[in-house]
């Protein structure tokens, strides 16, 4: 069933206080370098959400042991099993970080995952597995569903893969390239690589845990050897950030993020530099980010290359602001959740806004917005997205706020809390 939901809307400055649940992007490279690490490994606070509990349930399907005691999960590395089913739901970590973890096995994986999964690109996960000796039958699709068949061990050595659609092709094949039996030297050809910074979090990880990986332009090579087991605490996660520290920039107010890491890898560590975008402030207070909302709400013009993930709250700014904004360099939002530049300019057009859409980007220039329904498409940051914009808007209805379980399930009622 899925719940409509009046977003709150905000007459006074905002004051927000907000500690957020763990990083997506950090839980799951735990769990799948847990999984194939040489011993046990504990994973402290990590987020219990959609997306995360998908890659648990597939690691354990492949062989995994999962033991939870509170806000610690144990994880005991995969013993290999001779079939399993992968449910990815909508989730990319799932859809393109586990086919390699199934390849080091032996058994016969079946990969399929939410209607949306099956349009969300994947051909470059299939044909490089293919391409280091692994067996897929995906019926010429080059999409979910699929059948994979490991052959108990992966020779590794040069590749080279067009990884413009996802950086988590990339990330993918670097997560579990320390156990193929020559390692793997990768090379990215094609359009520019998205995401950089969840590349880097990769590496950082991989690091971590004693895995030895030389980076240079477009190339990752990584040496064989054990991954070794690790006890993590998993940070904030800066992308779920978004939206508060939105609130404030939206209503000339305030939001404290707790407990903001002081070095990160995270791609939502760069709302730091988008609050001052939009003509906001931002202070550091012991462990928290406070950031203060402007009078004046600034137009912007920004490559979201980078941190694409961050383009529907941002756009929603956008759509506030007193000044036109340009976002460029998001062509890869289109293979996302849903289509993310044909669905924000859809809805803010609909209530009144002024969006047009490019091949890579969107123009956003302000207009006068009315209330209504907003239709999120299964997408959890199309939600914050209406969130953000009910703030400042009579009478907006956000169709099935459910959505947002995908990486935060308390999203609605932390942020009923947090703005009103
Ligand atoms: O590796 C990761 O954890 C992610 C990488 C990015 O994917 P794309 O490069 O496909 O945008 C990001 O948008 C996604 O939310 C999480
Ligand atoms: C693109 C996203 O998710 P996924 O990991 O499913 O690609 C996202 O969370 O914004």
């Amino acid at each position: 069933m899925t719940v409509d939901w009046h977003a709150p809307r905000r007459e006074h400055p905002a004051d927000v206080d907000v500690l957020l649940p763990g990083s997506k992007s950090q839980t799951n490279r735990a769990l799948v370098l847990a999984a194939i690490a040489d011993g046990p490994s504990s994973i402290h606070l990590p987020l219990a959400a959609r997306d995360t509990e998908l890659m648990a349930a597939a690691l354990v399907s492949l062989g995994a042991r999962i033991d939870r005691d509170g806000d610690t999960w144990t994880v005991t590395p995969i013993t290999p099993v001779e079939a399993a089913e992968v449910d990815c739901g909508l989730a990319g970590t799932v859809m393109r970080f586990v086919p390699p973890v199934a390849a080091l096995g032996a058994g016969t994986v079946r990969f399929d995952g939410d209607p949306r999964a099956r349009e969300r690109p994947m051909g470059t996960t299939i044909s490089s597995l293919r391409d280091l000796g692994v067996r897929i039958d995906d019926e010429g699709t080059a999409s979910l569903p699929f059948t994979l068949h490991g052959t108990g061990a992966v020779r590794g050595g040069a590749l080279t893969v067009d990884a413009s659609a996802s950086s988590q092709f990339v990330s993918a094949l670097l997560l579990v390239a320390p156990r193929f039996a020559e390692g793997l030297d990768l090379r990215h050809a094609g359009g520019p690589l998205p995401s950089l910074p969840h590349v880097a979090m990769t590496v950082t990880e991989l690091r971590r845990r004693g895995v030895v990986v030389d980076v240079s332009d477009g190339r990752w090579q990584v040496h064989p050897g054990p991954v070794k087991a690790l006890d993590v605490t998993i940070e904030p996660d800066l992308s779920n950030a978004g939206p508060f520290v939105a609130a404030a920039l939206a209503t000339a107010g305030r939001a404290r993020v707790r407990h903001w890491p002081e070095q990160t890898d995270q791609a939502g560590d760069a709302w730091r530099d988008l609050a001052v975008a939009f003509g906001g402030q931002v202070a550091r207070d012991g462990a928290d980010l406070v950031v203060t909302g402007p009078e004046r709400l600034r137009g912007v013009d920004l490559d979201l290359h980078d941190v694409g993930e961050l383009t529907p709250v941002v756009a929603a700014l956008a759509a506030l602001a007193d000044g036109p904004s340009t976002l460029t360099g998001i062509e890869h939002l289109r293979g996302h959740e849903t289509d993310r530049l044909t669905a924000l300019a859809t809805e803010i057009t609909r209530l009144g806004g002024n969006v047009v859409e490019r091949t890579d980007g969107l123009v956003i220039t302000p207009a006068p917005l009315h209330g209504g329904a907003f239709a999120t498409y299964d997408d959890h940051r199309m939600a914050h997205a209406a969130a953000v914009l009910g703030l400042r808007v009579d009478d907006l209805v956000v169709e099935n706020i459910g959505t947002t379980a995908k990486t935060y399930p308390a999203f609605a009622d932390d942020w009923e809390r947090s703005v009103s």
